[in-house]
């Protein structure tokens, strides 16, 4: 068995990193290949296997195959347990590689046209079911069954959208809005209230052909299946289908170009649509500019951060990579040995003797840029008189998208232009231009590009062109020459061996056909080799198997990333304990913790800075509430300064701590300074010289001048620019000003804040509850705390402060990075007493804070008051740290936002 003899253990090493599992996987596919290729040679005298038994492209339905192992399925024994270990992969696409006719009572199934298709049909290494549109509206049950019967023999399954809603769907949002739009033609404009008025119902029709296709996908999905969605038309699918089954796997991948971000951000769902697509686990696009396009609108459009790896919301990551799709080159080469081909090709050969074939074989499809070469052939047998009579242009275009205005246009236009070029060089005996409005079968086209002497492919706009790989393929022995559009995707790929043109550029591609046709046989084989190794090496078959390994891998990736985050806050049991508690503690952050949520429609205007710092209202209630009970002491403890806490909590019975803890004071009392040796604030001129620069050349960012520290901050201006701004930011801090001055800068997610070397949220506590227990003259040990909020990484030192103080026996998170505590556990006893390591320097003013009030009994004498006592008393069950919103946290648990802070605070208040 492969299994046994290529098992993973006989490989050195344990792969750690995504990279190495990828290696690994590919090395073991190698090997599995290599055995079954061995057991293959054996079998392949009784097979006879031909190019034939393999799919086809003859609208015949005795040569489709089953589609998954087509070449392995009359191998027998060994083979068949391979297969049975296949994994088994969902493909869903708008399109069935098959089309279905209705003959009689039965079914006749053709093969579907189109690049999706042609790359498909060559992935043979799982165990593939195909997902799709029927392509023809079936109403009645028995039509249904009995169709559904005659594709499950081609593994297939339809997806049955009602008539008038495929027709919105296809033909409108797909074909009408998103294909253009994508291929950077715009939106349409015809008349644009009825424009309007159909984007919206083209929309629902949208996502309603959306769900049918989830529907389909949930119903034969099985445990561990790969689920792969493809194209525009199904970009509503990853979302619903993780709505209905969080654990499936799901990729997703983009044909077409994706547009620039300014493109995209045109289409009024625009959010709609990348958010969902964002709920795949893997995004894949055929280049890396598709990708980097993609990632920048969802910078640009929705605010997320983007990586190097993808896509980032809330510590979700979703991978977005770059896969080029290539051809099964086998096929194509294979072809040309059967003698039917053969016998098209000298038939064709005889046709066009004394002629040099210039050929074009396209959907005919806007972004193919049909007209355009042609425009540009006209110009050349212009030029050059001699040529004429003696080339031909065959132009083979595909209908396509029949029903949708634009084709119609389209062929029309193409008519008239072919024939007025052929009435103005043609004669009796030849016309120039052979152009055919038709479908071609395999074995007719593999002759047409094997006869050819120049392709030529001038896309407007391409996904990748598969023509391209196919006209290679099929040039082994003629070696002619491919002029390509650089904007297809292929000229990415086959850029070096092709002649790159702009289509248009009308007078490029004419000198272009000039220079190919003269070109010496040297150059042809020095380009077409270049190409062909291209071509044979990127295969269909790698491309998928590179995609679904991926996707494998990030599974594995994020459900390694998910360890990291905390669990949720069990809301309940948090309430339960603070129920049966007797003196507790709570100490909250405030902003994005108790503030108001920020719309993302509020990011556009300037009272941004405002919004962030008022208390929510509904959250005010359950806070009096809970500052009013005797048995709990609340403490606000933020970043803000003193003026934001006093606005927003000066008419509540609780603590404030202000500026990270810097500056403290009970409501009924004045405010006082915890931590004066670490307020010296005389680099702050030469920062704050750094953040306007940045400020003034950052729309959107601003700074805030706190009493103690600079913050400087982004987050409303363009995820993008902002990080590049906060880079260079940075560069001119370490290098400049701060270079040898003992300050901390901390790096928030949108944020840069330089304050005093050890002022942290963790370092204040220490002397924030001696202050407190004494001056409320506590007796009862703390047997409760809930400390939350979205801290800095940095101020997560407050959690393990904490930690510090359960019970010895009870593993801490993170006791290695805990700040000096005033109190540790004494060993074997589960309270903690307070002990005194800092002193407070009492009555010590530093200039900038001259108004501040400074409480003369804060420092050491207070302390020593404390030393001794057991004034915390916290079991594990009893200590809640609690991130909200920040995924990536050092705490126990995390709130993911601050409607679920208003349901914790609301159910504790019901117990005061
Ligand atoms: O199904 P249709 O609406 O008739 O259109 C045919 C296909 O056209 C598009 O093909 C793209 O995929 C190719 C393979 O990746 C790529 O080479 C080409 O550049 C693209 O245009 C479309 O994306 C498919 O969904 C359609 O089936
Ligand atoms: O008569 C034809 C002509 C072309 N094709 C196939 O259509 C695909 C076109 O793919 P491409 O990526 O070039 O562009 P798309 O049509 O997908 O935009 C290729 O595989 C061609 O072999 C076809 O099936 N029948």
């Amino acid at each position: 068995m492969p299994g046994n003899k290529y098992s993973s253990s006989n490989l050195p090493g344990t792969p750690r990193t995504r990279l190495e599992r990828l290696l690994r996987e590919r090395e073991l596919k190698r090997f599995s290949r290599d055995f079954n290729e061995g057991e293959g040679e054996l079998s392949s005298a009784q097979d006879s296997f031909s190019p034939e038994s393999s799919t086809s492209w003859l609208n015949n339905e005795e040569s489709l195959q089953p589609l998954s192992g087509a070449r392995t399925s009359h191998d027998g024994g060994a083979r068949q347990d391979f297969q049975a270990s296949k994994q088994r992969l969902l493909v869903v696409a708008n399109r069935l590689p098959v089309s279905a006719v209705k003959h009689g009572d039965s079914w006749q199934l053709e093969m579907s046209a189109g690049g999706l298709v042609s790359a498909l049909l060559g992935v043979t290494e799982f165990d593939t079911r195909w997902i799709g549109w029927a392509g023809i509206n079936v109403p009645d049950e028995s039509g249904q069954k009995t169709l559904t019967e005659a594709l499950a023999a081609k593994n297939c399954i339809p997806v049955f959208i009602e008539e008038e809603i495929a027709h919105q769907y296809y033909n409108g949002y797909c074909n009408n809005t998103l294909w253009p739009l994508f291929h950077y033609l715009g939106l349409p404009q015809e008349d644009h209230l009825a424009t309007t008025r159909n984007f919206k119902s083209q929309f629902e029709a949208y996502t309603k052909a959306n769900q049918c296709f989830a529907d389909v996908v949930s119903k034969h999905y099985e445990e561990g299946d790969a689920v792969w969605c493809h194209d525009y038309h199904l970009m509503f699918l990853p979302k619903y289908l993780k709505e209905r089954n969080s654990d499936m796997k799901v990729g997703w991948f983009l044909h077409t170009p994706f547009p620039s971000s300014e493109i995209h951000r045109m289409l009024p769902s625009r959010s709609e649509l990348l958010k969902s697509v964002l709920s795949a686990d893997l995004v894949g696009f055929h280049t890396y500019d598709y990708a980097r396009h993609f990632v920048s609108a969802c910078t640009r459009i929705l605010g997320l951060e983007g990586t190097p790896e993808g896509v980032e919301d809330q510590g979700k990551l979703t991978r977005v990579a770059v896969f080029p799709v290539g051809i099964d080159p086998d096929r194509f080469i294979q072809a040309l040995e059967l003698p039917q081909v053969k016998d098209i090709v000298k038939e064709l050969k005889q046709r066009f003797a004394g002629y040099k074939v210039l050929l074009g074989v396209d959907r005919l499809d806007m972004i193919k840029g049909i007209p355009q070469k042609i425009l540009a052939f006209e110009k050349f047998l212009e030029e050059n008189p001699d040529w004429r009579h003696k080339v031909v242009l065959l132009q083979i275009a595909v209908p396509t998208r029949t029903h949708v205005l634009k084709y119609k246009q389209l062929t029309s236009q193409v008519h008239e232009i072919v024939g007025r070029i052929n009435g103005r060089f043609g004669s009796f005996s030849s016309v120039p231009i052979h152009h055919l409005d038709c479908t071609l079968d395999f074995h007719t086209l593999c002759a047409i590009y094997a006869i050819t002497d120049v392709a030529l492919v001038t896309s407007l706009r391409d996904g990748m062109n598969l023509v391209s790989y196919e006209f290679v393929a099929c040039q082994a022995a003629n070696k002619g020459v491919l002029i390509l559009s650089e904007f297809a995707g292929a000229a990415q790929s086959l850029g070096a061996g092709a002649i790159l043109v702009n289509p248009w550029n009308v007078a490029e591609v004419a000198s272009s056909i000039g220079y190919a046709l003269n070109m010496s046989a040297d150059e042809r084989e020095k380009r077409h080799h270049h190409n062909f190794l291209h071509v044979t090496t990127h295969t269909s078959q790698g491309w998928a198997e590179t995609f679904v390994s991926e996707l494998n891998e990030t599974i594995v990736e994020a459900q390694l990333r998910s360890r990291q985050i905390p669990p949720p806050l069990p809301i309940e049991a948090a309430v339960d304990r603070y129920a049966c508690s007797n003196n507790r503690l709570l100490i909250l952050g405030f902003d994005a913790t108790l503030t108001e949520p920020l719309d993302a429609l509020w990011r556009k205007g300037n009272q941004i800075k405002e919004l962030k710092h008022k208390i929510r209202s509904d959250l005010r209630e359950p806070l009096r509430k809970l500052c009013d009970d005797p048995k709990t002491t609340v403490l606000v403890l933020s970043g803000s300064n003193r003026n934001a806490l006093d606005n927003n909590f000066g008419d509540f019975n609780l603590w404030l701590a202000a500026e990270n803890g810097i500056f403290l004071r009970a409501t009924m009392g004045e405010w006082m300074m915890t931590m004066p040796e670490n307020t010296s604030m005389d680099w702050v001129d030469s920062v704050k010289h750094v953040f306007e620069y940045f400020t003034q050349r950052t729309p959107r960012s601003h700074f805030e001048l706190r009493e103690t520290s600079l913050i400087w901050d982004y987050r409303y201006s363009d995820a993008e620019f902002g990080r590049l701004q906060a880079r260079d930011l940075l560069m001119h801090l370490w290098t400049g000003p701060i270079s040898n001055l003992s300050l901390d800068v901390v790096q928030g997610s949108q944020s840069i804040e330089v304050r005093s070397v050890g002022v942290t949220k963790g370092a204040a506590i220490d002397r924030i509850l001696g202050e407190i227990v004494h001056n409320k003259g506590m007796k009862e040990p703390i047997d409760y705390v809930l400390c939350m909020g979205h801290f800095l990484a940095k101020d997560e030192d407050i959690y393990s402060y904490f930690e510090l103080m359960l019970p010895s026996e009870t593993p801490t998170s993170s006791s290695s990075q805990v700040p000096t505590p005033f109190g540790t556990p004494t060993a074997g006893s589960s309270a903690a007493p307070l002990k005194k390591q800092h002193s407070l320097s009492p009555g010590k003013k530093s200039s900038f804070i001259g108004d501040s009030m400074l409480d003369p009994m804060m420092g050491a004498d207070r302390m020593s008051l404390l030393e001794g006592s057991s004034l915390i008393n916290l079991q594990a069950e009893n200590y809640f740290s609690c991130s909200v919103a920040r995924k990536r946290s050092k705490s126990r648990y995390l709130l993911r936002s601050s409607d679920e802070v208003l349901e914790l605070l609301r159910g504790m208040a019901n117990h005061c």
